[in-house]
């Protein structure tokens, strides 16, 4: 695939991304890549750059250095050609409280200059019926919840058809039931064929809603791919269950394979013991960052596998007579993986 090719699958690109104000770096140098028809969760503890990038990739504001594309075109240069064709939810849209829903929909459908009034009816009802504020389009917005008012943002950001939508946080400060509401409708439209980039500070929301994330500490990208590469690209372990745990240990050291501790399953014959070892230590993170194929180094050191096979390790401790009772490959979850990743206490909470 050419770059060219490989660009035109992107539905936002950046490379050297970078934004400072005065002495601080908010962004540093990201290079992202969002296919299209991909849900992708920005994922980055508070005060990370998340909203700076965001704010940079709508042309909001201006890099200091380093360029982006968005849906295949350069940004901010073609600003005018790319912005009918995302909608965004950024900070949440202010909304008179004493219109209705429909009322303030209607307001901010005349103040886009090219969208053609004849039809405004009709494109606030499909807004609103797409977000299922049908029933509620007449209410006034002061008597709306908070997962109501954000579904109207959104409703907002679908006036016109979009291929990509942008949404910054679009669950933060809502209730469970408006949480639950707004990731449905995030899957929902995702279902529908627009891409759909979406911040939060929330692993266990970018595990329920997105096919892609990256991951930003301090103003760096230092992860991106698929969930499933951001969990394989962490640290596997084997774990064997064993009364010739002693004997075990020098198999696995043998093969190259650290034991790291000894313990006892919790219900398991009293003599048996836990025998861990690192299998393979799979690169990714900040490697996979920057990389212009996306993700593809990853794949590459996968498949390559230079650790022993899982079975090869069994073969080995039977062959030195070790009573294998229970093995198993541990994978990292992703919570282990971001935690290592930010360095920091990542809020896991949903
Ligand atoms: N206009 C500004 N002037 C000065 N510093 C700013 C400005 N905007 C953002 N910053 C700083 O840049 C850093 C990144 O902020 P940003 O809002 O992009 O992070 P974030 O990941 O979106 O966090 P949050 O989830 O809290 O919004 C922060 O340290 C912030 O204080």
């Amino acid at each position: 695939m050419t770059a060219e090719e490989r660009s035109a699958e992107l539905a936002i690109e950046t490379r050297g991304l970078t934004k400072t104000f005065g002495h601080q770096v908010a962004v540093n140098g990201i290079d992202l890549a969002v296919p299209r028809g991909a849900v992708f969760g920005f994922l980055g503890p508070n005060g990370s750059g998340k909203t700076t990038t965001i704010r940079m990739l709508l042309g909001l504001a201006a890099a200091t250095s380093g360029q982006a594309r968005v849906l295949g075109r350069d940004m901010p240069r073609s600003l005018r050609e790319v912005l009918p064709l995302v909608g965004a939810l950024i900070e949440g849209p202010a909304f008179y409280p004493f219109l209705s829903g429909a009322a303030n929909l209607h307001r901010l459908d005349t103040a886009d200059r090219d969208a053609p009034s004849r039809t405004r009816a009709a494109r606030v009802h499909l807004a609103l019926e797409r977000v299922g504020l049908t029933q509620a389009a007449g209410k006034k917005v002061r008597a709306y919840s908070l997962g109501m008012k954000q579904r109207l943002g959104i409703a907002n950001a679908l006036l016109a058809p979009r291929e990509l939508l942008v949404l910054d946080e679009p669950t933060n400060g809502l209730d469970p039931q408006g949480t639950r509401e707004v990731r449905a409708l995030v899957r929902l439209l995702a279902a529908g064929g627009t891409t759909v980039f979406v911040s939060s500070h929330l692993l266990g929301e970018v595990e329920q809603m997105c096919t892609h994330a990256a991951v930003m500490s301090a103003g760096r990208l230092v992860a991106q791919g698929t969930l499933d590469e951001l969990r394989r690209s962490g640290t596997s372990r084997v774990q064997v269950r064993t009364p010739d745990a002693e004997a075990a240990r020098r198999v696995l050291a043998g093969l190259g394979l650290a034991a790291e501790d000894a313990g006892r399953p919790a219900a398991a014959d009293a003599a048996d013991g836990l025998v861990t070892a690192v299998l393979a230590v799979h690169p990714g993170g900040p490697d996979l960052a920057g990389g212009p194929v996306y993700a593809a180094g990853l794949q590459e050191s996968l498949a390559s596998g230079r650790a022993p096979k899982p079975e090869e390790i069994v073969c080995a401790l039977v062959a030195a007579g070790v009573r294998v009772r229970g093995f198993a490959v541990l994978g990292s979850s992703l919570e282990d993986r971001f935690v290592a990743l930010t360095g920091e206490g990542f809020d896991v909470a949903q």
